[in-house]
C-alpha cells in the first residue's frame, strides 16, 4: 500500500459523534425498558449512557474476565473522552462495557443472556421475515445463475436490516442503489474453484442471517461450494451481529416456513451433520482492531478459501477504519489480506474505497447522506 489514510477518530466525523452522542443513549433506554434489570445493572447501564456523552473512558473492572486483555488494548485510551479515540476501537469497547453493565460473564442468572434477543426475536417473527421466507418458492423456479444473483443481491441488501441503525433512524431505509458491482467476477471467482471452501463472516442475526443461509444452501446445493464455514461473534455484539443461537434461530424459522424455506433448512441441517457446513465464533470477531492484525490460525483458514465478508463493521475492519480517498482501489487496501475476499455492504459509516471520483462528486452533490444512511450498497471482490 502507498500510503495509509488517517485512522478516523469519532469527534472528526459528525456520523461517528451522533453514534455517541445519540445512537447509544438510545439503545441503553431501550435495553432499560426491554429487561427487569436490578439497581445495579440499571446504574451501570445509565453510567455507561452518561459517559459516553459527558464523560471519559473508564477501563473495565480488574474482575472482569478478559480484564488484562482490555486493559493493554486500551492503554492508550482509558481517561480520554470517548469521541477523541479511534471509532472503530471505541464502538468495540462500548458494546463490551455493556456486556459487563448487563452481568453477561458474571455468574449468575444474567451469565449469557443475549440483551439484544428482544429485538431480533421481535425481527424474525416480523412481516418483513415471513415474506422472505414465503418468497423462496418463487425464487426456487429460476434457472441457477438467476437464482444465485437473486439470492447474492438479498443476502447483501438483507445488511441494511440492521437494528443499530433502526433504532435512530426509523424502521427500514429506502435502497437506492449500488455504487460498485463485481458479482460478476465473484461468480467467476467462484466458478473457479468449484467444490472449495467458501468462508462467510456473517453480520446481522434476522433478516440478513436468513438470506445468508439460503445463499449457502444455493453455493453448497449447485457444488460451487464443497464446505462453508460460517464465521459468527461469540457475544452479543453491534445490537444485531449473530451469534450461533441466531444461527439456530434462523434455521429454526426456514424449517416452520414449509415449501422450499423447509426444505433449505433441511438440506442445511444435513450439510452440518456431515461437516460440509460448519459455525465458527472466534473471538477476533469481536476485537476492537482491524484485519491486519487477524491471528496467523484466522489468516491460514481464510487464506485458503473464498472469503466473503458481509456488512459494514467488517467492510470498515477489512480496509481500514480510515479517511481512505473514495478512489483509492479495493485491491490496494486489501493486498494484505491472504486470500480471494468479497466485500458485501450497505453504506452504514464513513469509510470507501474503490470508486470512481466523478461518481463520488455526484453522489455527494445528490446531497443525501449516502455514505452512511444504508441506502447504497457495493460489491467488491479482490483479486
Ligand atoms: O451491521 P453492520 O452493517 O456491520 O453495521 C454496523 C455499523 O453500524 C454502526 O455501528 C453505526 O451505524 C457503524 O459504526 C457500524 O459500522
Amino acid at each position: 500500500m502507498s500510503q495509509q489514510a488517517p485512522v478516523i477518530i469519532s469527534s472528526e466525523s459528525p456520523f461517528a459523534s451522533d453514534v455517541f452522542a445519540k445512537r447509544h443513549p438510545a439503545l441503553i433506554e431501550r435495553l432499560t425498558g426491554a429487561w427487569p434489570f436490578g439497581p445495579g445493572q440499571r446504574k451501570a447501564l445509565s453510567e455507561l449512557a452518561e459517559e459516553g456523552v459527558h464523560g471519559v473512558i473508564r477501563p473495565l473492572p480488574d474482575s472482569a474476565v478478559d480484564a488484562q486483555l482490555w486493559h493493554e488494548w486500551g492503554s492508550a485510551y482509558y481517561g480520554r473522552r470517548w469521541v477523541e479515540v479511534p471509532f472503530l476501537w471505541a464502538e468495540s469497547f462500548f458494546y463490551r462495557r455493556l456486556l459487563e453493565a448487563a452481568s453477561f460473564f458474571e455468574p449468575g442468572p444474567w451469565q449469557g443472556v443475549d440483551l439484544f434477543a428482544p429485538f431480533k426475536q421481535a425481527e424474525l417473527a416480523g412481516e418483513v421475515v415471513s415474506a422472505e421466507i414465503a418468497a423462496l418458492d418463487d425464487v426456487a423456479d429460476l434457472a441457477d445463475d438467476e437464482r444465485g444473483q437473486a439470492l447474492l443481491l438479498s443476502s447483501l441488501w438483507g445488511n441494511r436490516a440492521d437494528l443499530a441503525l433502526q433504532i435512530t433512524s426509523g424502521r427500514y431505509v429506502q435502497a437506492s442503489g449500488l455504487v460498485a458491482d463485481d458479482s460478476e467476477r465473484l461468480w467467476k471467482l467462484l466458478l473457479s474453484a468449484p467444490g472449495g471452501t467458501v468462508a462467510l463472516v456473517a453480520d446481522n442475526a434476522g433478516s440478513e442471517m436468513l438470506a445468508d443461509l439460503v445463499l449457502i444452501d444455493h453455493l453448497l446445493a449447485c457444488g460451487l461450494a464443497g464446505k462453508v464455514v460460517l464465521h459468527v461473534k461469540p457475544a452479543p455484539y453491534y445490537v444485531s451481529d449473530a451469534t450461533p443461537v441466531d444461527v439456530a434461530d434462523c434455521l429454526r424459522a426456514l424449517l416452520h416456513g414449509k415449501g422450499e424455506a423447509q426444505a433449505i433448512s433441511e438440506r442445511l441441517h444435513a450439510a452440518a451433520a456431515v461437516g460440509r457446513l460448519q459455525v465458527r465464533a472466534d473471538a477476533f470477531w469481536c476485537s476492537p482492531f482491524d484485519f491486519t492484525v487477524m491471528p496467523q490460525s484466522l489468516r491460514d483458514e481464510l487464506g485458503s478459501a473464498v472469503t466473503i465478508f458481509k456488512g459494514d463493521l467488517n467492510y470498515r475492519r477489512l480496509v481500514g477504519d480510515r479517511w481512505w480517498d473514495p478512489a483509492t482501489p479495493f485491491a490496494e487496501v486489501t493486498n494484505y489480506f491472504p486470500g480471494r475476499t468479497a466485500a458485501l455492504r450497505t453504506l452504514k459509516s464513513d469509510v470507501v474505497v474503490g470508486l470512481q471520483t466523478q461518481q463520488v462528486g455526484d453522489l455527494d452533490q445528490a446531497g443525501t447522506s449516502w455514505r452512511t444512511s444504508g441506502t447504497h450498497a457495493l460489491i467488491q471482490v479482490h483479486p
